[in-house]
């Protein structure tokens, strides 16, 4: 497009992730002409440095750790008994690499065919129906959406820059000996898990005194002792203050002035931002909230007539199918004459731990806060089969929430293997409202983990 050009469009959309692209093709599936602007790769956080890749490297870990198993079980694995079985990063990564690209491959023949008109550059807003793209292009519309994300934050201390991020972890290309993860939320616990399995010794530095703040305790609890007997050391009420090289090494000091051991890698995940700064949005009169999101209502829709914000650039949850929904009902409203919007209650979450622990609905506490005592808990804990065959210690931890003398279902916590896989289907069961008794009368699936699910008493 050149300088002078100002094309016009129904929509322009800012910011090629997971919302905005989601955005995009469903504007387009309804007829609008559409101008999505992204500067990096195709399919943002989620499918370059986020959801895909982390993935892939719990799978690999998974697999090393499920070969432990099979050798414990009689199968002729190569590696020494009680050793991960190494993986070979760079062999790993190229198959992680294709399957990456094959997801740009496919986004990039979607656009085309929609008819969306890509531009890989960085936009600003001018004002609410002006964009201006690196090269100095302008582009109109009747409507813009803002879909620019987020980025990881380090904390504002001494040496911080001889730490990295999960960006960094996918520029890993082998597990290093010695790793400090700072951090107890999503990213750490998943990192650590999938590091620890691939052969590094992993320190978690926790400044609170629990895993996952925000998930049922008693799971994190079992989640956290299965990871002390994987060989993670785990440090809660641990502030990191500092970090100091020590050679190419890195050393991290506590908040009580302790300098500890030397790491070859250190990570930070402290949580991330929104990416809601250098956008023009000021010059559209879009407005902030104290902690940089983009201000939208319940329809996603910011106080400026025209301008939209959906995904981690709100104060949405920063989930992938949190941005999708919102981008695709915001489009089936704008566009196809829809009326549905994205519901916030109620949304399942996955962390991708080892093994990992999901829930959909309320905890215990947050239904105690809100129904008192007219709470029902119900409990499984078991040793899933694989597991006891291979006489490994690993066990599986349920629970149910129910309130009232119907035993609505308002909390479902699911720790151990499959959890991941098994939740999506009963997040809406639980939508829909069910009762106790609605998973009793249906009947099991055996043998399974899932069925522990509908026998609990
Ligand atoms: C390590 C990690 C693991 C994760 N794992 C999961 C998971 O398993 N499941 C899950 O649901 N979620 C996961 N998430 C969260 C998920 O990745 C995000 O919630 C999701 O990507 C948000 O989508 P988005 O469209 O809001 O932003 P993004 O996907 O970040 O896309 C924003 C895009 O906007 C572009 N952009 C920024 N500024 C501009 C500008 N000025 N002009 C044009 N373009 C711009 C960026 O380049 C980027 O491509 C993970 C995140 C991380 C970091
Ligand atoms: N499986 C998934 O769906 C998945 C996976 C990864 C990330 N995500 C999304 O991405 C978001 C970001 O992940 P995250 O792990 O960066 O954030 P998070 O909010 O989950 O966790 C941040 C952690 O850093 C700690 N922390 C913050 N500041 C600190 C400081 N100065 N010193 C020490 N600790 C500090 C917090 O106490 C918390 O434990 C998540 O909230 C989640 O929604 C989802």
């Amino acid at each position: 497009m050149s300088e002078s050009e100002q094309a016009q469009f129904d929509l322009i959309v800012v910011g090629g992730g997971s919302g905005g692209l989601a955005g995009a093709f469903r504007a387009a599936e309804h007829g609008a002409r559409v101008a999505l602007l992204e500067p990096s790769l195709l399919g943002g956080t989620c499918v370059n440095v986020g959801c895909v890749p982390k993935k892939a490297m719990w799978l690999a870990a998974d697999i090393g750790a499920k070969l432990r198993m099979a050798q414990s079980l009689g199968f002729a694995v190569d590696a020494p008994p009680q050793q991960p079985c190494e993986l070979d990063w760079p062999t790993f990564i190229v198959h992680r690499q294709r399957y990456i690209a094959g997801i740009h491959d496919s986004y990039r023949k979607r656009l085309d065919k929609a008819g969306i008109v890509v531009a890989p550059m960085r936009a600003r807003l001018l004002d609410a129906r002006t964009v201006e793209c690196e090269n100095g292009a302008r582009m109109g519309a009747a409507r813009i959406l803002i879909a620019t994300g987020g980025h990881a934050v380090k904390p504002a201390i001494p040496g911080a820059e001889l730490g990295g991020t999960s960006d960094d972890f996918f520029q890993w290309t082998a597990a290093p000996k010695r790793v400090a993860i700072v951090g107890a939320g999503y990213i750490a616990v998943e990192l650590a898990g999938v590091l620890q399995a691939l052969g590094s010794q992993v320190e978690l530095f926790a400044r609170g005194q629990r895993l996952l703040e925000g998930f049922d305790h008693e799971l994190t609890a079992q989640l956290a002792d299965d990871y002390c007997q994987s060989g993670v050391r785990l440090h809660f009420g641990h502030a990191v203050a500092a970090l100091e090289a020590d050679g190419a090494r890195v050393r991290v000091r506590g908040a009580d002035g302790a300098l500890g051991e030397a790491f070859d890698k250190v990570l930070f995940a402290t949580g991330r931002k929104p990416n809601s700064a250098g956008l023009g949005l000021e010059n559209a009169g879009v407005e902030l909230d104290a902690n940089g999101f983009v201000r939208i209502d319940e329809l996603n829709a910011t106080r400026v007539a025209g301008i939209d914000a959906v995904g981690d650039v709100t104060p949405d949850p920063p989930l992938t199918p949190v941005a999708i929904a919102a981008a695709r009902r915001l489009m089936d409203r704008l566009y196809g004459g829809g009326s549905a919007k994205l519901d916030r209650n109620d949304i399942p979450t996955v962390v991708f731990a080892h093994p990992p622990i999901g829930k959909v609905g309320l905890t215990e506490d947050e239904a105690r806060a809100r129904w008192g005592d007219n709470l029902h808990i119900y409990r499984a804990g078991f040793r899933p089969m694989l597991y006891a065959l291979a006489e490994s210690p690993q066990r599986s931890l349920f629970k149910l929430v129910c309130v009232g003398q119907e035993r609505r279902v308002v909390g479902i916590h699911l720790l151990g293997e499959a959890a991941d896989e098994m939740l999506q289907g009963f997040a809406v069961a639980l939508k829909r409202g069910i009762t106790l008794d609605d998973l009793r009368d249906t009947v099991a699936l055996h043998p399974t983990s899932a069925e522990e699910v509908v026998l609990m008493r």
